[in-house]
């Protein structure tokens, strides 16, 4: 009797991320920036204003541009933040087994949502929970996750049930994941005189109109730096990969940079940690132009520390997560 219970009412897990262009060059990088920029959710501009810009500024001439970017990151197993995806989904499925499928969908470009809410469903998954992977919640990120499984199940007559994971910013499992993976960092390698806690930006406007995204940014960070007994000149904030003219959450990581290494900082450990996989972001704009400007401004030392991306501690923190919300 348990067993026809439980194939009644099956639980399933939905891993989510951004997505990444299918291949680095540039008609792939063009389809997932139209895809991605068109989302209200991540440029909220009139459409009568954005669609000439995108159109007529943007995917004519960025994609070219991002080619080499990601060339310079893609590996034998494709795109990073694909590829770690990929091995976070299957190592959560080994520590959860096989009556609880995972599927890993991404919010543009593929494996899409809609795969994999199809793959949950043929796996009779009837209960659903939504990880998607941005510890801090930006209505630019998580909320359009929920946007992509509403338009999926929007053509669906028998919906599944849902439970969304909004965030883990706090998380305890999160920030000890975190700390971890510094102190475990310099016991290699030593360490250097200040971490820098280097975040995606979103522009301010979003945050004036209530995206708790800032706020919760900043929590990690305190949370992370008293985990680590950093004194206070010991660590700071900044806010990476903007885009436009419009101000965006500051300060922001290539203004600052510079400005520690003309104050007599050498050495530098940077951390991303709203990254839950390394990616374009951290492993081309952190790790290779950043590491040059602060060399090129004077600094001596600049080492990226990695996402958790496939660590033990960050799948068995996702298996927490979502045990606590079944
Ligand atoms: C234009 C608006 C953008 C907002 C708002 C934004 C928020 C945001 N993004 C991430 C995570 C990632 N972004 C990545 C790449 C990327 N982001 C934007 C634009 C916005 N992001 C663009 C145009 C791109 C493409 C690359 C580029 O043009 O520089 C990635 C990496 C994807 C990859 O293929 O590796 C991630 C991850 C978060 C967490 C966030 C808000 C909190
Ligand atoms: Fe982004
Ligand atoms: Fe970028």
């Amino acid at each position: 009797m348990a067993m026809m219970h439980n194939s009644k009412d099956k639980a399933g897990v939905l891993l989510v991320n951004l997505g990444t262009p299918d291949a680095p060059t540039a008609p792939a990088i063009r389809r997932y920036l139209r895809e991605f920029l068109s989302d209200t959710r991540v440029v909220e501009i009139p459409r009568a204003v954005w669609l000439p810009v995108l159109y007529g500024f943007i995917l004519p001439f960025r994609p070219k541009k991002l080619a080499h970017a990601y060339a310079s990151v893609w590996s034998e197993r494709g795109s990073p933040l694909l590829a770690v995806s990929k091995q976070q989904a299957q190592q959560l499925q080994t520590l959860l087994g096989a009556d609880v499928p995972v599927a890993l969908g991404m919010t543009y470009g593929n494996p899409s949502v809609a795969s994999a809410l199809a793959e949950l469903k043929q796996k009779g998954a009837t209960r659903i929970v939504v990880l998607p992977l941005y510890p801090q919640y930006s209505g630019t990120t998580t909320a359009s996750v929920f946007d992509a499984i509403a338009r999926v199940l929007a053509r669906e007559r028998h919906i599944p049930e849902l439970r969304t994971i909004n965030d883990y910013h706090a998380q305890p499992a999160y920030i000890e994941a975190l700390a971890a993976s510094v102190r475990a960092y310099r016991q290699t390698h030593g360490a250097s005189e200040h971490l820098l806690m280097s975040f995606h930006s979103i522009p301010q406007r979003y945050v004036n109109q209530g995206d708790p995204y800032d706020a919760q940014c900043k929590k990690t960070a305190a949370l992370l730096a008293e985990a680590l007994q950093l004194k206070p000149e010991e660590w700071s904030i900044s806010f990476q990969s903007r885009l436009g003219r419009e101000p965006w959450l500051q300060p922001y990581t290539d203004v600052v940079l510079p400005q520690y290494a003309a104050k007599g900082i050498k050495t530098l450990d940077v951390i991303c940690p709203g990254f839950s996989a390394d990616c374009l972001e951290t492993l081309e704009e952190v790790a290779i132009r950043y590491r040059e400007d602060f060399l090129a401004a004077g600094g001596e030392g600049f080492r990226y520390i990695p996402a958790l991306n496939a660590d033990d501690a960050h799948i068995r923190m996702m298996q927490s997560l979502v045990q606590s919300a079944l």
